[in-house]
């Protein structure tokens, strides 16, 4: 079901100016924090009333200034799970689930309800209150009282960041197992860490100061970031402005790199992923330069090496295994062209 979202909203120093068509699938919302993520679902949900522009879903308006369409939050069917689940905590499990369901009649509303925490596997916690469940269990009762109301789209705002690390992974999963079983619309879902959109969703959405600003699936944005500002955000830490470009070659402070893609003259910047940069003892390749080796940073079994090549600083990330290597050999740096991304 198609959400369309194109609105504009300012606030003094801050303008929120989106613009995207989702169809499908879970979308990742990353960017840096006060970018404008958590505006945007609040102006899906109705709580947020833009200046101009227009939200549907699936064909039906929620929200139109040109001819002054306004659904109310109640009338819109958008779930909405905050940041820290907003549950009412003089209400039990049960209560709090049953909140939304005010309309329907009481045998309805069991069933319903039955369901539902069969669903998130609440089973047993029926009658106790928030403040008596871990975070997990908290979060699966918020999901649960947005899922019970049939909502066609659902938005998760950094549902797992009130979570400890340790429990954080395994209880994404689980949640994002029990919406995919059980909910077929988009979501959305914001977060400001790569790793985590990368993880759970199908599509990423970049946003950077009030815009949205390259949306894609979700390995075609994190390989192929289109800017700077969105190389940024996907974590690139490589990237260089291109002095002189050529066919297929681009020079950066005085090195030359065969690139794959077809240079167009508003791109300014290459970059690579510390990744995708490779220690190689083969001299013959092209984009295979001699480098001085600056520092490394051992993490448990990656470390980041950082090398200069001419006047430029590279972050290379291998397995740890492979530092001794490259410390006691004579090797190169290579920069794979096929790996290399220009941007605006
Ligand atoms: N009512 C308001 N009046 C003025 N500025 C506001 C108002 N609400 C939000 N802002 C500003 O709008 C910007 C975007 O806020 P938003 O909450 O959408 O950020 P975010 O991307 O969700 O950030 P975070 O990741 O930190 O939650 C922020 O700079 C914020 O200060």
């Amino acid at each position: 079901m198609m959400l369309e979202v194109k609105i504009n909203k300012a606030f003094g120093n801050f303008n929120l100016n989106v613009d995207f068509r989702v169809e499908k699938g879970i979308i990742g919302i990353l960017g840096p924090s006060g970018c404008g993520k958590s505006l945007t679902l609040q102006a899906i949900a109705g709580l947020l009333k833009p200046d101009k522009g227009k939200i549907a879903i699936g064909g039906r308006t929620l929200f139109d200034t040109e001819n002054n369409t306004n659904v109310p939050t109640r009338k819109r069917k958008v779930g909405y799970v905050f940041q820290n689940y907003a549950l009412f905590p003089h209400l039990t499990v049960l209560e709090n689930v049953n909140f939304g369901l005010e309309h329907l009649s009481k045998q309805e509303k069991k069933e319903k309800v039955a369901a539902i925490i069969n669903t998130v596997q609440l089973q047993g916690l029926e009658n106790r209150f928030p403040i008596q469940l871990s975070g997990g269990q908290q979060q699966r009762v918020a999901l649960a009282r947005t899922l019970v109301t049939e909502p066609e789209i659902l938005l998760l705002d950094e549902p797992f960041s009130a979570l400890d690390q340790h429990v954080k992974k395994r209880l994404e999963l689980e949640l994002l197992d029990i919406i995919k079983q059980n909910f077929t619309g988009v979501v959305l879902f914001v977060t400001h860490n790569i790793e985590e959109a990368y993880r759970l969703c199908d599509y990423i959405c970049l946003y950077d100061k009030g815009t949205n600003i390259q949306f894609g699936e979700k390995s075609e944005v994190l390989q192929r970031p289109t800017s700077k500002a969105s190389a940024q955000i996907v974590g690139c830490e490589n990237i260089f402005e291109i002095n002189q470009a050529e066919k297929s070659s681009i020079v950066a402070n005085g090195l030359k790199l065969q690139v794959n893609s077809v240079i167009q003259t508003e791109k300014k910047y290459v970059g690579i992923h510390s990744h995708d940069a490779i220690f190689t003892s083969n001299k013959y390749e092209d984009n295979t330069y001699q480098y001085k080796l600056n520092s490394i940073v051992n993490s448990i079994d990656r470390s980041i090496v950082s090398v200069s090549i001419n006047e430029l600083d590279f972050k290379v990330n291998v397995p740890k295994s492979q530092v001794t290597k490259i410390l006691n050999e004579n090797s190169y740096l290579y920069l794979p062209p096929d790996k290399l991304f220009l941007m605006h």
